[in-house]
C-alpha cells in the first residue's frame, strides 16, 4: 500500500501526518514503527492520523464519542501514536502540528481568528492562531493527582536515572497523558544528564510516564510590564525516549514549578500565570486559563510530503 504523507514539528518535536479523511486507515503498531524509523522509515518521535471523529467513533473508540458529545464541531480527531507504535491520549505539539496539517489540506481556516475543535483521547481542544503564526491551543482541564497533600509536599513520587546515587523527589501532573516531574538545581546538571535510559519511576506509574526534569530560572518582567516564569525542560517520552520537545509536557512543568514557587511564596497569588518554557527544540508559551484549563502556544511547522510504501 502506498500512503501520502507530511512531516511536521513544533519546536522539535517531529511527527509523520497522515490524512485519513475517510476514516478506513487502519494502522498496526508495526506500520507505525516503519513510518517513525529514522533509518527505515520517514522518521518522527511519533504518528499523527487524521480522521473524522465519526469514523474513529464507529471503529470503536469511546473517547471520540465523548468528544462528540461534548462538541458535535469537533468533526476531525487526532489519533496519535508513539514512535514504538503505542497510543497515547494526548500530544500538545502534535495538536498544533496537526491543526497546521488541516489548514495545508484545505479543512479549516485560521486566520481571522478561526478556531479548530479537534477531538483527541484526551477530549476536545480548540486551536487558534497568534499574530506572529504562533498556535495556541486551550489544553482543557490538568490535574495533580496526587492532590494537594503532594503539592504542599513538594512530591508524590520519586525518580532514579542513569548517573544519579539517589532517587529524587518528583510531583506527578495529568493533561490527559501522564507527567512527573523532577527539579534540578543547576542547568549545568540538567545539560549533563544521560536520558538514554528510561528513568525509573517510585511508584511506577500504571500506565507509564513522561519525565521531565526541569530547572526554574525565576521571573522576569516583558517589555509590555508583566511578570512571567522561566523554565528550563528536557523530557524523557514515554513510548519515544529523550525527545527536543513535550507540548504537554512544557505545561506540567510550568504547572509544577508554579505550585513549588507558591508553595514558597509570602504571596501565591502574586507567582506568575504565565510561563516560557525552554526546551532544546525552541521555547513553548504555558498560561493558567481560567476553570481550571492550561494554554500552550508555539509554533507548527510542515517540512515535506511524500509517499511512503506500508
Ligand atoms: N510529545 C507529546 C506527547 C506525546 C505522547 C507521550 N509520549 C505519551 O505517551 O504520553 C507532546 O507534545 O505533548
Amino acid at each position: 500500500m502506498t500512503l501520502r504523507f507530511t512531516k511536521g514539528h513544533g519546536t522539535h518535536n517531529d511527527f509523520v501526518l497522515v490524512a485519513d479523511t475517510r476514516g478506513d486507515l487502519d494502522l498496526t503498531p508495526q506500520q507505525v514503527q516503519h513510518l517513525a524509523d529514522r533509518r527505515g522509515g520517514i522518521g518522527g518521535d511519533g504518528v499523527v492520523r487524521l480522521a473524522p471523529t465519526a469514523a474513529v467513533a464507529r471503529a470503536g473508540e469511546p473517547a471520540a464519542d465523548a468528544v462528540l458529545a461534548e462538541e458535535p464541531e469537533a468533526i476531525w480527531f487526532m489519533d496519535y501514536r508513539n514512535s514504538d507504535g503505542t497510543v497515547a491520549e494526548m500530544c500538545g505539539n502534535g495538536v498544533r502540528v496537526f491543526a497546521a496539517f488541516a489548514e495545508n489540506l484545505g479543512l479549516v481556516d485560521l486566520s481571522d481568528g478561526g478556531e479548530l475543535a479537534l477531538g483527541t483521547r484526551g477530549g476536545v481542544k480548540r486551536v487558534r492562531k497568534e499574530p506572529n503564526g504562533w498556535y495556541a491551543v486551550d489544553m482543557g482541564p490538568w490535574s495533580f493527582p496526587g492532590g494537594p497533600e503532594a503539592v504542599a509536599a513538594g512530591a508524590d513520587a520519586a525518580v532514579m536515572t542513569a548517573g544519579w546515587d539517589a532517587p529524587r523527589p518528583a510531583l506527578s501532573v495529568d493533561l490527559g497523558n501522564p507527567h512527573t516531574v523532577v527539579a534540578l538545581s543547576r542547568p549545568a546538571e540538567l545539560d549533563a544528564l544521560d536520558l538514554t535510559r528510561t528513568p525509573a519511576v517510585d511508584p511506577p506509574p500504571p500506565h507509564g510516564t513522561n519525565v521531565e526534569l526541569v530547572v526554574p530560572l525565576g521571573e522576569e518582567t516583558t517589555p509590555d510590564g508583566a511578570t512571567v516564569g522561566r523554565v528550563r525542560m528536557r523530557v524523557h517520552e514515554r513510548g519515544v525516549g529523550e525527545t527536543q520537545s513535550c507540548g504537554t509536557g512544557a505545561c506540567a512543568a510550568a504547572l509544577a514549578v508554579r505550585a513549588w514557587a507558591a508553595a514558597g511564596a509570602a504571596e501565591p497569588d502574586l507567582v506568575p500565570t504565565t510561563w516560557f518554557v525552554e526546551v532544546p527544540g525552541g521555547e513553548l508559551r504555558v498560561r493558567l486559563l481560567d476553570g481550571g484549563h492550561v494554554e500552550l502556544a508555539g509554533p507548527a511547522e510542515l517540512v515535506f510530503s511524500g509517499d511512503v510504501e506500508l
